[in-house]
């Protein structure tokens, strides 16, 4: 089978191969090593090999077995990061593997990038090897704590699945969108996965798309590692783009090539979509990821930045969401509106009737060519069960709304129950730091694209993520696509509303 980056159906296949051998870790030979690493989504791997003559090994295996309970399998508490394998070098087809990774005492534990153990090999006088040994492993405590100063985690051995085993839709249940969090970074994820894949930055007015589609993303993205990826790239897009030319370089030691970026942070786990996972592999995920990602940003924008907000997401979904069907229904659907947005309730409510008219159009479609998930039929949304005071009245064939009531509603369930669970601890910043960061941005940036929040939330975030901060200030004198008039005509007057700062915003700045 081939599997693409973020397919689910790899960790799935290797979660069923384990409830047949009630063991979590995954047990390689010589003929199914490289394609395990070469296909799996987890960001590391580690490799243990054992000889399963070693009583030590035995005894060993309970506390490997209590780690990649929480990282393998489909019922993985945190599942995509790090795929845990096992060879037994006592199988006589194992002996070349072993040798090639200088095996001299059993057990013994390598970490790495999975794409380094592809072909590998490693020799302890070798100087420059992304493969390590992993020095602290004897017990599961060890072992997991070892691996969280890898990754900057902080997973216990006693961590629970967050959520239902598998999601059964439940309509009238509220709190199911607080799981969304980790749909919504892994739709961004694969969003820019897809960027990549396609080298879809490659004009004047891709490029800035995509600028302002990170502009969205740093100031109101509901993940903090998304918000601090997306300001990393951005930070950095003159260099990894320069005249809108991105670098798409593949090779690991490029610095420049927005493949060595990563929007939301590279530990975001991929493969498993949780309030967005269909009862089939192929449905539902990354297309429902993406709808949730923009309600989530809908929500929190301000009056001032909605029609930025409106624009944004409507050139983001044109030039880079690949179906071509959807981006064309999306496009028409964005140029009939005509009048520019004014209130953040204006962008809430047209992307949630523009979301429901799809909805509308793929309930006929999938009622009769059966392409739907049946777990989750296409409805008029919210159903009442979820939002009872949103209707007025309704008939088998009109729903009269309640559009108050479905704003309140929409604010709730995407902004309040919808934040980010990442932590990071030393992140800190005070207010002072925030008001001075954004005064400067907005003083210095007089006809700049980021509108008045976006500005502040970039200077939050730059702040709030240590050195970044001072590397932002630097960066934005040199940014000329804010200035330069090519990137900010090519909107339709009606399209395109273009905030300045004036000294009443920065004054509203201070205020914040
Ligand atoms: C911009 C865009 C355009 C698309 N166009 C097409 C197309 O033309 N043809 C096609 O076949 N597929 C299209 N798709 C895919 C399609 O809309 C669904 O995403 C996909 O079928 C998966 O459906 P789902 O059941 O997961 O729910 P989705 O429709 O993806 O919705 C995700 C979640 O959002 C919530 N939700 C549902 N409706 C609303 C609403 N009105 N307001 C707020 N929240 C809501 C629900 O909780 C739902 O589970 C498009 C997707 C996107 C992002």
């Amino acid at each position: 089978a081939s599997f693409s980056p973020g397919s689910r159906s790899i960790l799935r296949d290797i979660g069923n191969d384990i409830s047949d051998q009630k063991d979590y870790a995954v047990e390689l030979n010589s003929t199914n090593f490289d394609s395990v690493f070469q296909n799996t989504p987890a960001k590391y791997a580690i490799l243990e090999f054992f000889a399963h003559w070693c009583p030590a090994c035995r005894n060993y295996k309970p506390h490997y077995e209590k780690v990649a309970r929480l990282f393998n399998g489909a019922d993985a508490i945190h599942p995509g990061l790090v795929l845990m394998t096992r060879v037994d070098c006592a199988a006589k087809m194992n002996v070349k593997l072993c040798d090639k990774f200088s095996i001299n005492h059993y057990p013994m534990l390598f970490w790495g990038p999975p794409r380094k153990f592809v072909g590998g090999s490693w020799d302890p006088k070798q100087e420059k090897s992304e493969i390590s040994v992993v020095e602290e492993w004897r017990t599961a405590d060890l072992l997991l704590s070892w691996i969280n100063k890898q990754i900057g985690s902080s997973y216990g051995l006693d961590d629970q699945k967050f959520g239902n085993k598998h999601l059964l839709p439940n309509i009238s249940d509220h709190e199911q969108i607080s799981q969304a969090i980790y749909d919504i970074e892994e739709a961004t994820e694969e969003a820019f996965d897809h960027i990549l894949a396609l080298k879809a930055i490659k004009s004047a007015e891709t490029s800035t798309s995509f600028i302002r589609f990170l502009q969205l993303l740093v100031a109101h993205h509901p993940s903090k590692r998304c918000r601090k990826g997306s300001a990393d790239i951005l930070m950095n897009f003159d260099e990894l783009c320069p005249s809108g030319q991105c670098s798409y370089d593949q090779e690991s030691g490029a610095k420049d090539s927005l493949r060595n970026y990563h929007i939301c942070g590279k530990d975001v786990p991929r493969g498993y979509y949780m309030f967005c996972r269909g009862s089939k592999n192929e449905t539902r995920g990354f297309s429902c990821g993406l709808w949730v990602l923009m309600h989530s940003l809908s929500v929190r924008i301000e009056d001032g930045e909605s029609q930025f907000a409106f624009t944004t997401i409507c050139d983001f979904i044109n030039n880079f969401f690949m179906c071509d069907d959807c981006r064309r229904h999306f496009h028409d659907m964005c140029l009939s509106v005509k009048t520019p947005f004014k209130k953040a309730r204006d962008i809430v409510l047209w992307l949630w009737s523009t979301h429901n008219k799809v909805n509308e159009r793929l309930k006929k479609d999938e009622a009769s060519l059966g392409t739907g998930d049946p777990k989750f039929p296409k409805m008029i949304w919210p159903p009442k069960q979820l939002c009872p005071s949103c209707y007025l009245s309704s008939t088998e064939k009109t729903i009269d709304w309640d559009h108050d009531e479905v704003y309140k509603f929409l604010k709730k369930y995407y902004g309040e129950k919808l934040v980010s669970s990442y932590k990071k601890s030393g992140v800190s910043v005070s207010k002072e730091e925030v008001v001075a960061a954004a005064e400067e941005t907005a003083v210095r940036s007089n006809a700049l694209v980021v509108p008045v929040g976006a500005a502040l939330a970039i200077a939050l975030a730059s702040c709030a993520f240590g050195a970044l901060a001072c590397y932002w200030r630097t960066q934005q004198k040199n940014r000329k696509y804010y200035h330069n008039p090519h990137y900010l005509k090519r909107y339709n007057s009606n399209y395109m509303v273009m905030n300045t700062f004036s000294n009443s915003d920065n004054e509203r700045i201070k205020e914040r």
